[in-house]
């Protein structure tokens, strides 16, 4: 749901702390959700809780480093801008394609997941199609929506985000209330737990990625650091306690031994959901937990491709008029749109690749600017992270391990449960 930091550019609204741990929060929640509970059945309720936390706290501190630097420059300054300046030429480069490589990756897990999602909707109302097309529909349809203008996607994604807090309440509140603690605390299967937190850690880091909007709040608040950190700190914390309650829900209603069989179908959101569904005694809660599913995809969807959409325009120099919107158009959707029809259930190793690309630039590169730009400004008397370099180097070592993880796991060399 990154479209909200447009929002923020364009809008004269109020500037409120809330505004702020909206947008990160907004950006924070999405796709990535969905895969938590999959790659989390092995190690299970207690580890995956753990891991959150770890992982939150590590995302938290590199988007807080980049803010550092970030305000050393004017407001509006880039990740372009920050990297080049800091680091130099070599990084800019890494960097902006490991942007454009999430941005682009995501997209398509979107469309898979998003297909995955929509066919379960129809299924429910006794419509049959192959997920492929379910997924072309949903691709096309919202890219419809970013096509005509920004302005359209800050509307749309505005009531969905208001739709999928009633939803998300309604459906999860029903499904918190009716949990089997037996079910949570007590897991079936296979009694090895802890080895399987490797290969889940680069979901978790998906799952925690907003940094791409760390410039567009210093753009939006000015250099007012205490407001910026704050918003951070909200809006991810509330991203932590949706993922805990999601973690509580689902875990908590399906049976660890039942997720092999989500795994083995692949694991998309029209999968979990599925299962999910069979234990939801009332249909309407059952539809309030699908519209969320859908309302979560779709948001993520219009911020994402946004961003790639201006990423594109911007890099291929094509202008604004409705012949250059058009070819924009093209070469952000029809690549993954293609994949999609391809690959529809490629989303839980889209999320992983996405995941390794964050580790660069919304990990590792915030870690080294800040502690390039300490040396540059040795006398800067404003906003300054804690922990001094030792938190640099574990924010680091964070990063490297993670995508380490996501390698490992590729090669088949991390124990994955199934
Ligand atoms: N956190 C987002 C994905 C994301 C990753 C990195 C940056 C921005 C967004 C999600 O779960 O869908």
């Amino acid at each position: 749901m990154a479209n909200h930091m447009n929002a923020a550019k364009n809008k004269p609204v109020g500037k409120s702390l809330l505004g702020g741990a909206m947008i990160i929060a907004g950006t924070t929640v999405g796709a990535g959700m969905f895969s938590l509970p999959v790659v989390g059945a092995g190690m299970w309720f207690g580890y995956s809780v753990l891991m959150l936390l770890g992982i939150w706290f590590c995302m938290l501190m590199s988007g807080l480093l980049l803010l550092e630097t970030n305000l050393h420059f004017e407001p509006g300054a880039s990740f372009d801008t920050l990297t080049k300046e800091t680091l130099g030429q070599f990084w800019r480069i890494v960097n902006g394609v490991s942007i454009a490589f999430v941005l682009y990756i995501l997209t398509y897990a979107y469309i898979s997941g998003g297909g995955s999602i929509v066919n379960h909707s129809l299924q429910g109302m006794g419509i049959e199609l192959p997920q492929s097309v379910a997924g072309l529909v949903f691709a096309v349809v919202l890219a419809c929506i970013v096509l005509i203008s920004t302005k359209a996607v800050d509307r749309i994604t505005t009531i969905m985000l208001g739709g999928m807090i009633i939803t998300f309440f309604l459906a999860i509140g029903n499904l918190l209330i009716e949990i089997d603690v037996a079910k949570l605390l007590e897991p079936d299967g296979k009694q090895s737990f802890m080895p399987y937190l490797w290969a889940a850690l680069p979901f978790g880091l998906a799952s925690f990625g907003y940094h791409g909007n760390v410039p567009s709040l210093v753009k939006y608040y000015g250099k007012d650091s205490s407001t910026i950190f704050k918003a951070i700190f909200v809006g991810t914390f509330i991203a932590l306690i949706i993922y805990a309650c999601w973690l509580v829900a689902t875990m908590g209603n399906i049976p660890r031994s039942q997720f092999s069989e989500i795994i083995a179908q692949g694991g998309n959101m029209g999968v979990l959901v599925g299962a999910l569904s069979k234990v939801m005694e009332s249909s309407w809660l059952n539809s309030m937990l699908t519209l969320f599913a859908n309302l979560a995809v779709a948001s993520s969807f219009l911020g994402v491709t946004l961003g790639l959409f201006d990423y594109l325009a911007d890099l291929f120099g094509f202008d604004d008029t409705r012949y250059g919107r058009m070819k924009t158009a093209i070469v952000t959707f029809v690549p993954p749109t293609i994949f999609g029809l391809l690959f529809p259930d490629g989303f839980l190793i889209a999320i992983g690749f996405a995941a390794l690309a964050a580790t660069v630039w919304a990990v590792i590169v915030p870690a080294l600017m800040a502690y390039k730009s300490r040396q540059l400004f040795p006398n800067h008397q404003g906003f300054r992270v804690f922990g001094g370099t030792p938190l640099i180097i574990l924010v680091v070592l964070f990063g490297v391990v993670t995508g380490a993880c996501h390698l490992l796991a590729m090669a088949n060399l991390l124990p994955q449960f199934s």
